[in-house]
């Protein structure tokens, strides 16, 4: 297992390189703790495939520096940086059984037999495919073969970091669920470094322990899922993450009032900004319904099973507020906003309000 030093890395495709619309991945500068696990997170094009083969060796970054435990691992092939892999289509020897597999980056490496039955028994087990272990690998689905590829990747204890991309595209929605809560025990257990793509929310949220945002070639967030949905930094981060995602407003800030349109709201601390405009951010989990507060004109309410949506518009602006499943619009609506989950973006990126701490340890309590 080893922490991961990603140091200055910048990578394009092109041969001359100029623009910053020139690099798929613009400047990435942070710390992979050993032993965490790590989802990158994003939508499609943003960067996570090219950053995780960076990772892997696959690729050279055009700038910057990879250092694995101290080590600068930059010029070194994939092999030599001993990481196992899985892709999202299965890579599997159709001609060996299921069992000679598993049991193959082992034997490579010259375990000893015995260990290598017990890790393959064991990774079987994990996997759900102990009754399969004497057949050929060559008429299995495509699930089992990818399940095979899984195994691979996790059966050696000796790796420096798992890396896996977008590995359960192809497994059927029931067992998605029970190999990722696999994958996390595993994890607690053996305690392995793995970094894990995905654009799946739900399964960057329930795997890892730090979920990465991508954007637009950039990380713009390292959290838990907590800190993601409650302080997001990036106004990225806070419209991706959440069902539906944050809302935002354009506002005027005077001190601790943000101006509205004719509206006035009240924030928990004055921002810490230069002019102006910034944006008001709020989930639609804080923005309460009642008969007092800032007015709206309901636009639609969508019953989602436990709770609903409810869309209006304040001030011209399109806002959402996540109402109970009894909640009856009055007749004329108002909204108001939980003060300690207000948040303010200037140029998309979160800022500080003084006196925004002792209103925060208020919130949910
Ligand atoms: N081999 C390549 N040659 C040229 N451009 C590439 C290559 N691979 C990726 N890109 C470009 O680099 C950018 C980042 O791509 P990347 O595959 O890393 O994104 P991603 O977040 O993994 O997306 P996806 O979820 O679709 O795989 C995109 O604009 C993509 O078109």
């Amino acid at each position: 297992m080893a922490r991961i030093d990603l140091e200055h890395i910048r990578h394009s495709y092109l041969p001359q390189a100029v623009k910053e619309e020139d690099f798929a991945l613009r400047e990435v500068h942070h710390v992979f703790q050993d032993g965490s696990a790590y989802a990158l997170l994003g939508p499609s094009g943003c960067g996570k495939t090219t950053l995780l083969n960076i990772i892997s060796g696959l690729l050279t970054p055009s700038h910057g520096r990879l250092l694995f435990d101290g080590k600068d691992v930059t010029g070194l092939s994939t092999q030599e940086r001993n990481i196992a892999q899985v892709f999202q289509f299965p890579v599997v020897y159709d001609t060996m059984t299921v069992y000679d597999n598993l049991a193959f980056p082992l034997r490579n490496r010259g375990v000893a037999e015995a260990d290598v039955d017990r890790k393959v028994r064991e990774t079987l087990d994990m996997i759900d495919l102990a009754d399969w272990s004497k057949r050929k690998a060559r008429g299995l689905t495509a699930d089992q073969k990818q399940k095979i590829s899984l195994g691979r990747g996790l059966v050696r204890a000796d790796v420096n970091a798992i890396l896996f991309d977008e590995p359960l595209t192809v497994i059927d929605p029931h067992m998605k669920w029970v190999l990722r809560s696999q994958l996390k025990q595993l994890h607690r257990r053996y305690g392995h470094t793995m970094v894990y793509v995905t654009h799946d929310q739900t399964e960057a949220l329930t795997f890892a322990d730090q979920v990465v945002v991508m954007y637009d070639g950039q990380i713009v967030q390292i959290g838990t899922p907590a800190e993601l949905f409650e302080e997001p930094r990036h106004s990225f981060v806070g419209y991706f993450i959440g069902s539906p995602g944050m809302n935002f407003l354009p506002v005027e800030i005077e001190g601790r009032m943000a101006h509205l349109g004719t509206q006035q709201i009240k924030l928990p601390g004055a921002p810490a900004l230069q002019g102006g405009k910034a944006e008001l951010g709020i989930r639609p989990e804080y923005v309460k319904l009642g008969r007092e507060g800032l007015p709206v004109s309901v636009t639609r309410i969508d019953d989602v099973g436990r709770h609903k949506v409810l869309h209006a518009r304040l001030e011209g602006h399109a806002i959402a507020a996540i109402l109970g499943e009894d909640a009856s619009v009055p007749a004329e609506p108002h909204i108001s906003f939980e003060p300690s989950a207000i948040n303010i973006y200037a140029d998309s990126w979160r800022v500080e309000m003084e006196g925004q701490a002792a209103a925060q340890s208020g919130k949910g309590g």
